[in-house]
């Protein structure tokens, strides 16, 4: 496989010499090897409470060593009764390093992180006899995920199928959804390290549990984090976490706060997605932070026309346009990426383990989902034009062609602000969504992230509220063909995709950021005409 030596490199002159007076300070003050040693005052007095009980993922390669032997005894078992279809329902740290851990080996693993009816009647859709499904929650209380449970015991319990013994649980001890997974005899409940962060998670139950069930080397995973493990607690300028850092947090001071990662030929599938919530969510914080920009490739637009407010990393070897280029196994990787995020946080002078601004949203999808007539659409469109409904925000006018509407929001962009695509769809039958990324970038001249909803709302939705204020967000949302029950609870699945929707829009605006919604009341003609819409604007 491409890049498996560890390293990180910094292309370009300029930030690496910023990064190595920042490398020097680092050295100087031990921080590699205090974090090694689990040191909770490096983020300073705030934070350290906090610190104190989330930084045991730095020793994951060796106490996550006893889970391979139950993760393979629960594999054969299901195996031996025909179960070999494993379908993930979990949020943000709790699915996105097991789907580039399968993604990267090529095995199947059916991900559940979104509210789309549709979506996730597809998954049901699946063979239910072949099918366990891995609950994933370290709170226990996510709703996204408490909502897949509820629908597939229903379904499994109509199928004549006995559900808890197709269900296993991920958690942290004490959770609700442990003390449920007890009570309801539900197949496994593993129990995670509670003293780890979900972004910090991909070497522990929750990253491991869902990719070994699903057939995925896990136990190489962890001796590819064990090999790099002494060299990121090194006291030493060529410590890669200490690089990465360094660069980051350079890049950052010298107003270049994006950070455009492009896959360049790592062998890794999908890396960006997964460092992309660790990345938000750790820094985006108190009006600063890194924003994390994945586009498609390195000759995709933003990676190498970068301007001045964003840092274009390659994700494997450096490529024409890479100020740093990252390279390692998997494993490697995860370990690596974790350190120089935490590190960085202690440069940016930010705590990296809390989310202050993700429940706001929440909060708002909960209000809206109590007051049926607010989330049934009372508020009329602002236009309608074909199959997509214009609902423009504070200060857009929303008059003329669909060209014309998405003009005018552009424009109400700050100079070197960025382009935030949030879709409520399902991201495989609406999949041409993402394309609309490039395709704005290029002519926004913005930084531009692609977001599905609700994932989104567990990994840059922290920094959306919370990091540097220069955002403008296009949300796009679209009727369902057909609404699903969540057994035993007020609303559909579709409602809570609405609420969420809703809801994140509302904090968006209240914290005065331009929001414009795009309604899709027919998905497929809606994203065509949209797509239509943004190659009429000039670039
Ligand atoms: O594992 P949980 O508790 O369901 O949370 C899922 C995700 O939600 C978040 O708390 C943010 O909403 C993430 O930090 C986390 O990874």
């Amino acid at each position: 496989m491409a890049g498996e030596q560890t390293s990180v490199t910094i292309e370009d002159a300029a930030l690496d010499t910023a990064a190595s007076a920042l490398i020097d300070e680092l050295v100087a003050g031990s921080v590699a090897s205090k974090l090694g040693a689990q040191d909770p005052t490096l983020w300073g007095a705030d934070a350290e409470s906090e610190a104190a009980i989330r930084l045991s993922w730095t020793t994951l390669h060796k106490s996550s060593r006893p889970l391979i032997g139950e993760i393979e005894a629960l594999r054969t078992d299901l195996r031996s009764e025909g179960i070999d279809r494993i379908v993930l329902a979990g949020m943000g740290g709790s699915s996105l390093a097991p789907e580039v851990i399968t993604g990267t080996e090529s095995v199947a693993l059916t991900v559940l992180d979104t509210t789309d009816p549709g979506q996730v009647a597809d998954a049901l859709a699946g063979d239910l006899e072949r099918t366990v499904l891995v609950v994933s929650s370290k709170s226990g209380t996510t709703v996204e995920t408490d909502s897949h449970r509820r629908i597939f015991a229903k379904a499994f319990a109509d199928a004549g199928i006995d559900a808890a013994s197709r269900i296993v649980v991920v958690t942290d001890p004490g959770s609700p959804l442990a003390e449920l997974g007890e009570s309801e005899g539900y197949r496994k409940v593993f129990l995670a390290d509670p003293n780890v962060g979900g972004r910090y998670s991909a070497l522990t139950a929750f990253g491991l549990v869902p990719a070994g069930l699903a057939g995925a080397d896990v136990a190489r995973l962890l001796d590819q984090a064990a090999v790099v493990a002494d060299s990121l607690t090194a006291d030493s300028v060529e410590n890669p976490a200490l690089r990465l850092a360094a660069a980051l947090g350079a890049a950052h001071a010298g107003g270049a706060e994006k950070v455009v990662l492009a896959d360049t030929g790592s062998g890794i599938a999908g890396l960006g997605d997964w460092a992309e919530q660790l990345i938000a969510e750790s820094t985006g914080k108190h009006g600063i932070g890194l924003l994390p920009v994945v586009v498609e490739d390195s000759a995709a637009p933003g990676f190498r026309d970068a301007g001045a407010d964003a840092t274009p990393v390659a994700v494997g070897p450096a490529d024409f346009g890479a100020k740093i280029a990252v390279t390692g196994p998997l494993g490697a990787q995860f370990l690596l990426w974790e350190s120089a995020v935490a590190i960085a946080g202690r440069l940016l002078g930010i705590d990296p383990f809390n989310q202050p601004d993700v429940e706001a949203a929440k909060k708002a999808a909960r209000s809206l989902l109590d007051d049926p007539a607010a989330l049934s659409g009372s508020a009329e469109p602002s236009a309608v034009i074909g199959a997509v409904e214009v609902f423009a925000g504070a200060g857009t006018t929303a008059e003329g062609a669909l060209a014309d509407v998405l003009r005018e929001f552009l424009g109400t962009a700050p100079e070197h602000g960025y382009l935030a695509v949030q879709a409520y769809l399902d991201r495989l039958d609406d999949a041409s969504a993402a394309l609309l990324r490039p395709e704005l970038a290029k002519r926004a001249g913005l930084e531009t992230t692609f977001g599905w909803g609700p994932r989104f709302l567990h990994s840059t939705g922290q920094y959306h509220k919370g990091g540097h204020p220069n955002g403008i967000f296009l949300q796009i949302t679209g009727t369902p063909e057909h609404d699903l029950e969540v057994p035993e609870r007020p609303y559909t699945l579709g409602q809570l995709q609405r609420a969420q929707a809703l809801g994140d829009g509302q904090v968006l605006a209240d914290a005065g950021r331009p929001v414009l919604r795009l309604h899709l009341t027919d998905r497929a003609a809606g994203l065509s005409e949209l797509m239509r819409a943004v190659q009429e604007l000039t670039s």
